[in-house]
């Protein structure tokens, strides 16, 4: 793929302290952020729009899921921020997704617009216990079809179903994947994940890593170590 910043550090941290600690080490030509739920219910827009003035592209990861109207407007919402990715959860269904395609549509330079399939925090059985029978990868690959229909540009999903969406539905649609663990690595709560060269080799156009760099002793060179393996690929 064309994009050589194929790293996504995910910002899980309490505060604004504590994540600039790791922003001030990070080189926007070499990844590009993303703010969560935590991050942004405690600092909002103005911290997003603080990462963005020193250059770096933000991922907004807030997983709209509502009813159409809403996430059509939290999507808008999130481009006047001038974000770079925005996410949906691909479940609240084809015409909720549909809507906000259709809102990001009528704007100038949108962001990217991402569906959440299955969270990679799930297995078969979590998903059974919640009422959806099969495989992860059957429920992504369901998401993953309704996504393209509606024109969204690419999904969130694990390393593991990267081969199988890409065989279905071609390399153009992008393919974003958390559950990304360097081996020896903690897996923490996440249950379908791969390395980094495994995730990059299936085809995944961007990888979202947390805690193997926040956490790291030193995440800078945590963040580089892993960007070289993937340049080397
Ligand atoms: O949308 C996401 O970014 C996301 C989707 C998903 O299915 N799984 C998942 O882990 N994420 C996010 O990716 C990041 C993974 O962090 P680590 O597990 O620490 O590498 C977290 O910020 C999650 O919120």
């Amino acid at each position: 793929m064309s994009d050589s910043k194929r790293i996504i550090v995910a910002l899980d941290f309490a505060g604004e302290n504590s994540a600039l600690a790791l922003v001030d080490q990070l080189d926007p030509s070499r990844c590009r952020l993303k703010v969560g739920k935590e991050l942004f219910t405690r600092l909002g827009p103005r911290f997003v729009e603080l990462l963005q003035g020193r250059g770096f592209e933000v991922f907004l990861d807030l997983k709209f899921h509502d009813i159409p109207n809403t996430v059509a407007a939290a999507c808008a919402a999130a481009a006047d921020l001038g974000v770079w990715m925005v996410n949906v959860h691909a479940s609240g269904g084809s015409r909720m997704m549909a809507a906000a395609r259709e809102r990001l549509d009528q704007l100038g330079d949108p962001p990217l617009l991402i569906g959440v399939t299955v969270l990679t925090s799930l297995d078969r059985d979590d998903l059974a216990a919640i009422g959806c029978p099969g495989t992860p990868e059957e429920r992504v690959l369901a998401l993953a079809r309704l996504g393209q229909q509606v024109g969204l540009d690419g999904i969130v999903c694990s390393p593991l179903e990267v081969k199988p969406v890409q065989a279905d539905l071609g390399r153009d649609f992008l393919l974003v994947t958390p559950g990304v663990r360097p081996a020896g690595s903690a897996a923490g709560d996440q249950k379908r994940v791969m390395t980094p060269a495994e995730a990059v080799s299936a085809g995944a156009h961007f990888l979202v890593i947390g805690r193997p760099i926040t956490q790291a002793p030193d995440p800078m060179s945590a963040m580089m170590q892993i960007d070289d393996t993937l340049r080397a690929l």
